[in-house]
């Protein structure tokens, strides 16, 4: 199996990869134009024979003969999707109808990473795929979750119209290893800055909620999609929901207990509450996820501290 993985020199790609080419059929080809991921995450694989790294933008036609596409590509965190709109929402447009070209011209299956961020700011809790959203389709976030939007409708028409076989996961808030340390996200701050021995900033209210899952369960989730028979979109998060002050309190008690908790602005349009149905996952896919997210953070926590050269006090 020859498999394409856009944006597989970020977070969730670079796991993916390593779990990919566990299996010693598989040839991975990550296209991916280092925007907010990093060939460090990659660095076991450069030099293998099954594995080949491209820098590429995808917002350019590629032209490679694969069997699968993981179509990854495109920030994920709010700092850096904000940072230049319109380029997210050329990655999240052109970006997709280009790689939706080259599945239609190799007849390759195509996956892509759609986002909770589709439900915008959810009046339907928990969120099932069969809710429509509530997107605000002109706020400072809509590059991302309009763009998000409009790919799954490209994914769909492609499906229809051409006979491509697609794959859709609405990816829930996924936290662990190799994410960028000053990414902005808010698991990857609280451990930042717990480890800095710096206030942990929650914003305001701090009663919104997310739900956390760890990211080999959502590696897990999308092989077992992709090698389904379902197209979804299929909801891939933990339902395990906390408030951002509750998650701030786990941080503090697992890692730095001196640490202060500081109340700070939030940014327009942040959804109030977010949390999975996981029925179809569980249904459709057998997939649950195992890892809880006191078991997971200290797994980052490890990674966070080489990173920061930061050792744990005895
Ligand atoms: N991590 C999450 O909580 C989460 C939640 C929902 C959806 N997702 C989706 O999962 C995917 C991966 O997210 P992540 O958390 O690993 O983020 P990430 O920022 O670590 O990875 C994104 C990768 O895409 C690359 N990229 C960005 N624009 C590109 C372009 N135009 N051409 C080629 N490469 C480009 C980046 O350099 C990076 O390597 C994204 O599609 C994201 O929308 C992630
Ligand atoms: O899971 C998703 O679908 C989406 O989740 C994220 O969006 P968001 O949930 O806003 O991610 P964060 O930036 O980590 O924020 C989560 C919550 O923490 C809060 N936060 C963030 C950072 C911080 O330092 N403190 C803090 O309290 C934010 O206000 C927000 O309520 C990203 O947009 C995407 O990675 C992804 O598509």
């Amino acid at each position: 199996m020859r498999i394409l993985v856009t944006g597989g020199a970020g977070f969730i790609g670079s796991h993916l990869v390593d779990k990919l080419m566990e299996n010693e059929k598989n040839e991975v080809i990550v296209a991916d134009n280092y925007f907010t991921g990093s060939k460090d995450n990659l660095k076991k694989w450069i030099g293998h024979p099954r594995f080949e790294l491209i820098r590429h933008d995808v917002t350019e036609p590629l032209l490679v003969e694969v069997d699968q596409i993981y179509h990854l590509a495109c920030p994920a965190s709010p700092i850096f999707y904000k940072y230049n709109p319109v380029k997210t929402i050329k990655t999240n447009v052109i970006g997709t109808l280009n790689m939706l070209g080259l599945a239609k011209r190799v007849g390759a299956r195509i996956l892509l990473t759609s986002t909770s961020e589709v439900y915008g700011d959810p009046l339907v809790h928990p969120q099932p795929e069969s809710y429509w959203g509530n997107v605000n389709p002109i706020g400072v976030r809509s590059c991302y979750d309009e763009g998000k939007r409009v790919a799954e409708t490209l994914m769909f028409d492609y499906h229809r119209q051409h006979g491509i076989e697609i794959r859709i996961a609405r990816i829930f808030n996924t936290y662990g290893p190799r994410m960028n340390i000053d990414d902005g996200r808010v698991v990857s701050n609280f451990i930042a800055q717990a480890l800095r021995d710096e206030p942990l900033t929650v914003q305001l209210p701090g009663t919104q909620t997310r739900s956390f899952c760890y990211v080999s369960d959502m590696v897990d989730g999308l092989i077992r999609l992709m090698e389904g028979e379902h197209t979804g979109p299929i909801n891939i998060g933990n339902p395990g929901e906390f408030t951002m002050i509750e998650l701030a309190e786990t941080v503090k008690e697992l890692i730095n207990p001196n640490i202060e908790i500081k109340m700070v602005e939030n940014t327009p349009d942040d959804p109030s509450q977010r949390k999975p149905v996981i029925t179809k996952a569980k249904e459709l896919l057998g997939w649950e996820p195992k890892v809880k997210l006191r078991d997971g953070l200290p797994l980052m926590e490890e990674d966070f501290r080489l990173r920061l050269g930061v050792s744990k006090k005895e």
